[in-house]
């Protein structure tokens, strides 16, 4: 599991150690991760050009002391101070004893640099990049360098992931301690880059659970269903289906194919687009309805491709089994009854589903997934699974960690894939896992299905994904 944390959590988590190291420590042992990481990104150090960019914080401190261990192994060191006289004092001294030098033309040592290490702001910084900083970002970008975010790349919010304004693009980011929300979040997540964790001994000084995690291929191994040895197909869970209408039936074919593959021992299909499944499933039980008199099932599904049905909606929300949301299924939606409901609902919305029931713009919750993520679950009382490149997870209850997908791909983004992703959640609830649970391995598995069946970098489509779930489920299993 990766966890991620407020930027205030590490800070009280900083104090702590730090009161038993001697001076510095922390920002020592920083730095060296640091410095490691550039070196590995460099291969060679010695007269590698590196330039820093330091704001006037402890972020462009630890930018300098790398800098300076980098000059001690024969790189060409050059910093550019955004706050001349309020630059990290210590730094600047170590990067020039170590023969580093402060830039005399900034843009000029960016043309030719390596390599870029962003140390303007870190957990202490607000709002976008500053205009000083913005023509130095473009500069950097526009460069051949490699660029390295120190702690968290500049002008992105550590907590929510927003970012507010222009920010910095990095290739990599060299985080210290714990992750911090924004890393593991859309927009900032994208970024970021590839994001590197240097241990400088918070952990025990840091909440558990945290505010944010990641799972992380063994977690999920672990929550996986298993069919045990007395397991029928009903004690392995049944999951049933709303889904599809005469007008869309491609969406009952899509969510059948992910609730088959999601471990559930048999899928019920109720609606209009029976026929449709049946040609292509014919090992579904089929059902024209309603619900209630379909037979016995342990989740059900509500939702892709329904159309304007509000009737069945209600109706599915009345049983007292776990039962998932989605796509025409949400509109008609109605916070008080799904609180009042005495079994798990998981809400799975895309951005434009989940502002319509938030009363916002598309846009504002596509800018700050996690609060959108967070109101959605308490308003409604329910497990919302926000759909995306970075998927995120929220419980009703605001203490549990929300989860955030690592394995998302944008491959995902085409027509049917949510389908896919509700049938496979569904068929997890009916199997007996958590809302959260089987919300979060869905969008696990998804994800990695959709990676490769995208693996040969052509486009895919939703049925290839909800066949290569198997293969993900097996990888997970036991990789390697
Ligand atoms: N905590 C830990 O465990 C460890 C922390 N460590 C490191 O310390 C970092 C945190 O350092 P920090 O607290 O000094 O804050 P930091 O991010 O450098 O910003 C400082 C100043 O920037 C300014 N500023 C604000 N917004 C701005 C903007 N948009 N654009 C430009 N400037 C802006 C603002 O000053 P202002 O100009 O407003 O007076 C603010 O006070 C952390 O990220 C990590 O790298 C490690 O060394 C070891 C362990
Ligand atoms: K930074």
């Amino acid at each position: 599991m990766r966890s991620a944390h407020h930027a205030e959590t590490v800070r009280h988590a900083e104090a702590e150690l730090m009161a038993r190291l001697p001076e510095g420590t922390l920002m020592r042992r920083a730095a060296a991760g640091l410095a490691a990481v550039c070196a590995d990104l460099l291969g060679r150090v010695y007269g590698a050009r590196v330039v820093l960019l330091v704001g006037s914080g402890d972020n462009g401190g630890d930018a300098l002391y790398a800098g300076a261990l980098l000059a001690r192994r024969g790189a060409g060191v050059s910093a550019v101070p955004l706050a001349p006289g309020r630059t990290h004092a210590g730094g600047l001294a170590a990067l020039t004893g170590a023969g580093g030098r402060v830039a005399d033309d900034p843009f000029a040592v960016l043309a030719t640099a390596d390599l870029v290490l962003d140390g303007i702001t870190g957990i202490g910084g607000r709002g976008g990049l500053r205009p000083d900083a913005v023509p130095l970002a473009r500069a950097a970008r526009g460069s051949d360098a490699v660029i390295v975010a120190v702690d968290l790349p500049s002008g992105t919010e550590a907590d929510s992931g927003e970012v507010r304004g222009e920010a910095l693009r990095a290739d990599a980011t060299v985080t210290f301690g714990t992750y911090k929300p924004g890393l593991l979040i859309d927009p900032a997540h994208t970024y970021a880059g590839t994001v590197r964790l240097v241990d400088i001994g918070l952990g025990p000084y840091l909440p558990d659970p945290p505010p944010l995690e990641a799972l992380q291929h063994q977690d999920v191994a672990r929550l996986l269903p298993e069919p045990s040895g007395e397991s029928d197909k009903y004690r392995r869970g049944v999951v049933g289906i709303v889904a599809g209408s005469a007008r869309y039936p491609g969406a009952a074919v899509l969510a059948v194919a992910g609730a088959l593959r999601g471990g559930a021992g048999a899928v019920r299909y109720v609606g209009h687009a029976a026929d449709a499944v049946i040609a292509r499933f014919p090992e579904a039980l089929v059902h024209s309805g309603p619900p209630a008199r379909a037979g016995q099932v342990q989740a059900w599904v509500v939702g892709p491709g329904l159309g304007d049905d509000p009737d069945v909606v209600r109706e599915v929300l009345e049983s007292r089994v776990p039962v998932l949301v989605d796509a025409d299924g949400l509109r008609p939606l109605d916070p008080a009854t799904v609180r009042d409901r005495g079994a798990a609902t998981l809400l799975t919305p895309h951005a434009g589903e989940a502002a319509a029931l938030l009363g916002v713009s598309r846009g504002r919750v596509e800018a700050a997934r996690l609060a959108s993520v967070r109101e959605l679950a308490a308003r409604f009382g329910a497990t919302v699974l926000l759909k995306g490149s970075t998927t995120l997870v929220a419980s009703p209850d605001g203490s549990v960690p929300v989860r955030v997908n690592p394995m998302g791909t944008p491959w995902l983004a085409t027509a049917g894939s949510g389908d896919v992703l509700s049938g496979l959640a569904g068929s997890l609830l009916a199997a007996g896992l958590g809302a959260a649970d089987a919300g979060a391995v869905a969008a696990y598995l998804h994800g990695l299905a959709g990676r490769d069946a995208a693996g040969r970098g052509v486009p895919v489509t939703s049925f290839e994904v909800a066949d290569a779930v198997g293969g993900a489920w097996g990888r997970v299993r036991s990789p390697g």
